[in-house]
């Protein structure tokens, strides 16, 4: 197979193809059977439907209100068994386009026959007997996990061991087999060779039939708690950390719902990137968040956030000094246990009186901190439920008036240190003898580098029951996120974890996480390393590599055109050379082409300059959608994202200089998929290494 074009393997043994095209006949029979039982099914429920409901409006005031409830519980029953057949459906007809991608053939061990297994992305079952296994079932495994030879699976029963007799990869497409051939290394390699050369989709996709033994690995992890993938660029962790939500869905039916996963992006733009893997994969979409959201739901109506300023685009340096000093280990660590302290002292007991009883402050201050873990608002409660207790078995036999909860809980509110977390952010900030680096850009509103230190002390407060539903949260761009906002979400949080990232793709130098300190967070999670790198070519990988190169990075023997440096003189030679590059885009057979700059502010001067005589997105921080086609970029909105061929521009020696910058450029030209150009000016950044 020719591996620069990625062409689809060669049926090479025309006898398995002959058997495996005989198979396919039979379960796309089994299959069109399903489908037309599902229709069926379909519209007996639909009619069902239609005529209980034309038989309620008719009858419409002659029947009685119990019947009329009756029907009502019927037509809701009768609507939830549409919206099944209508999904099985669905599932059915996609399968028939194409039922799998490989099969296995496995003989447990004790027993004489082996048995095959057929393996795609939902699982058939016709007349009893099991035709396709989901790609997240045990069996499944065998296929990710093990080449020919002696093999396992835990089976529910129990362990399966055995041997592995035969394994292969199969392509069906439009209900037609275009290979099927038994798998080998080779085999993969051409497979995944396929995968990675087409040309991008608008939107990420799933990788069931390529799944890597390493990436397998993380996506069936059931250790519980915390696990963390560190990866190079391109290296599939946003893939295989959705697939991992996908595989515990299906795994933990009953205890885990979409409803009670989240993902916290950097972005809409992103997260509207990775919508569609979940639903392909046969699942709900999830819920999606961002930092600011969490922080905007701590604060509440009272404070706004002011929008976040990126070091690239600024040259205040009083507000860098600000971002600098929060941005540490050693501040949120200390803001954290700030909020316990206060938590647990925030009650300065005074006397309390209520007609001739009364509570000693002493008394009042020692029950309040006996509360154990619990938040300043739940002990007050418990604190005042208490009062009202004691007062009513006071009062038994005598004339004592018994206050109400509510009168006890404002009196006991107005003893605290601090009645609010804006307050104690400023009492910590004077205690700490850094007043001066805290201000507020208007009345009202906060700067976003004090937002999260005040949300993780308003949780000190309470009020955050509604993000406690969460059971599974998946975190991305892990680097991108402060030490203090990582603690927050781990605070706000309590529940297990997916944190993905890399370390080596840190754009801002205010932000002083690293992976040690972020997993003494999380509580030294399970980590993974992922070294191979799948999205881009060897021209751009060896490109990324001199300009920051990673630790023993392996790459996919993928190769395209040689990356490209142009010269273009001032801002006018750019603009000729980008449609010049963009005209060329048009014409070839490419879907999405990325111009990436290192500043927001700039790469919006050269959408206004272009968005007159071109088709061009901007991606920026109001912008919802990913969409195939130009899009302009600055580097860390483009963080995430992938494209057919990316130019960068501006990549002077005057813009890319410091390490921050270099790691800057390093996600710039690692967004290429396949192909890359980079413009600038003058002199080019000698980060490039030309
Ligand atoms: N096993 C695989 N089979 C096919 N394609 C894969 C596989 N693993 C990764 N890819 C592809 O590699 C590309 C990079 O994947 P992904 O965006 O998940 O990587 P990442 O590690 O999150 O990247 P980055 O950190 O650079 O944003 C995607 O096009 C993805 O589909």
């Amino acid at each position: 197979m020719d591996t620069t074009t990625g062409a689809d393997p060669d049926p090479k043994t025309p006898d398995v193809f002959a058997e495996e095209e005989e198979h396919l006949g039979a379960t796309l029979e089994k299959l069109a059977q399903a489908i037309d039982h599902a229709s069926e099914l379909f519209e007996q429920t639909n009619d069902a439907y239609r005529s209980t409901k034309f038989y309620m409006s008719e009858n419409r005031g002659e029947i009685d209100p119990q019947e009329m409830y009756q029907n009502e519980l019927y037509l809701k029953e009768v609507d939830r068994n549409a919206e099944i057949a209508h999904l099985s459906r669905e599932r059915l007809v996609q399968l028939y386009d194409s039922p799998y991608f490989a099969n296995v053939t496995f003989r447990v061990d004790g027993e004489d026959d082996a048995k095959t297994s057929y393996i795609g992305r939902f699982a058939f079952s016709h007349e009893g007997s099991i035709e396709i296994s989901d790609w997240r079932s045990p069996v499944a495994g065998l296929f990710y996990d093990f080449d020919r030879g002696r093999a396992e699976y835990a089976a529910p029963s129990g362990l399966m061991a055995g041997t592995l007799t035969g394994k292969r990869q199969i392509k069906v497409e439009d209900s037609a087999l275009v290979y099927a051939v038994e798998d080998d290394s080779g085999i993969r390699d051409e497979v995944m060779q396929r995968e990675l050369s087409r040309t991008s989709d608008k939107k990420m996709r799933s990788i069931i039939s390529s799944i890597q033994r390493e990436q397998n690995q993380i996506i069936r992890d059931e250790t519980g708690g915390t696990l963390v993938i560190q990866g190079v660029a391109g290296s599939g962790k946003t893939s295989i950390a959705l697939h991992r939500i996908a595989y515990l869905l299906y795994r933990r039916k009953g205890t885990l719902s979409s409803n009670s996963v989240a993902i916290l992006s950097p972005n809409k733009v992103f997260g509207d990137y990775i919508a569609n893997v979940l639903p392909e994969l046969g699942e709900e979409p999830v819920r999606e968040m961002d930092v600011r959201t969490v922080a905007e739901t701590m604060l509440g109506s009272n404070l706004s956030i002011a929008p976040q300023r990126y070091p690239v685009d600024e040259i205040d340096s009083a507000w860098l000094k600000r971002a600098s000093f929060k941005g540490t280990v050693e501040f949120a660590e200390s803001i954290a246990s700030y909020a316990q302290r206060f938590r647990d002292e925030a009650l300065r007991g005074v006397d309390l009186g209520f007609g001739s009883n009364t509570f000693s402050g002493s008394w009042l201050t020692e029950r309040y901190r006996s509360y154990g873990r619990l938040t300043v608002k739940e002990r007050i409660d418990l604190l005042a439920s208490e009062i009202v207790a004691e007062m009513s078995s006071r009062s038994i036999g005598r004339r004592v008036e018994v206050p109400k909860k509510n009168e006890v809980r404002q009196k006991l509110n107005a003893m605290l240190a601090a009645k609010d977390a804006l307050s104690l952010y400023r009492l910590f900030m004077a205690e700490a003898g850094s007043k001066s680096l805290f201000t507020m850009p208007a009345k009202g509103t906060v700067e976003w580098e004090d937002a999260c230190a005040i949300a993780y002390l308003q949780s000190a407060f309470g009020g955050f029951e509604e993000l406690a539903e969460v059971k599974h949260l998946l975190i991305d761009e892990m680097q991108d996120l402060t030490p203090m906002q990582h603690l927050l979400i781990a605070r706000l949080f309590p529940c297990e974890k997916t944190i993905l990232g890399d370390f080596n793709q840190t754009v801002d130098p205010t932000n002083a996480m690293t992976l040690e300190a972020m997993a003494d967070m999380y509580g030294k999670p399970e980590v993974f390393h992922l070294r191979e790198s799948y999205r881009s070519t060897l021209e751009i990988n060896e490109l990324a590599q001199r300009v920051k190169p990673v630790a023993d990075p392996v790459f996919m023997e993928r190769h395209g055109d040689e990356v490209r440096t142009e010269r273009c003189g001032n801002a006018q030679g750019v603009l000729t050379k980008l449609t010049e590059l963009i005209d060329a885009f048009e014409q070839s057979e490419f879907k999405t082409l990325g111009i990436i700059h290192k500043s927001d502010k700039v790469a919006r001067v050269y959408y206004e300059l272009l968005a007159g005589s071109h088709r061009v997105h901007l991606l920026s921080d109001e912008s919802a959608t990913f969409s195939d086609g130009v899009s302009i970029a600055s580097v860390k909105m483009s963080k995430g994202l992938e494209f057919d061929e990316v130019i960068v521009l501006d990549a002077d020696d005057s813009q890319y200089g410091s390490d921050y910058e270099r790691s800057l450029l390093y996600v710039a030209v690692t967004r290429a998929m396949h192909r890359l150009t980079i413009l600038y000016r003058d002199k080019p950044t000698p980060l490039l290494g030309l």
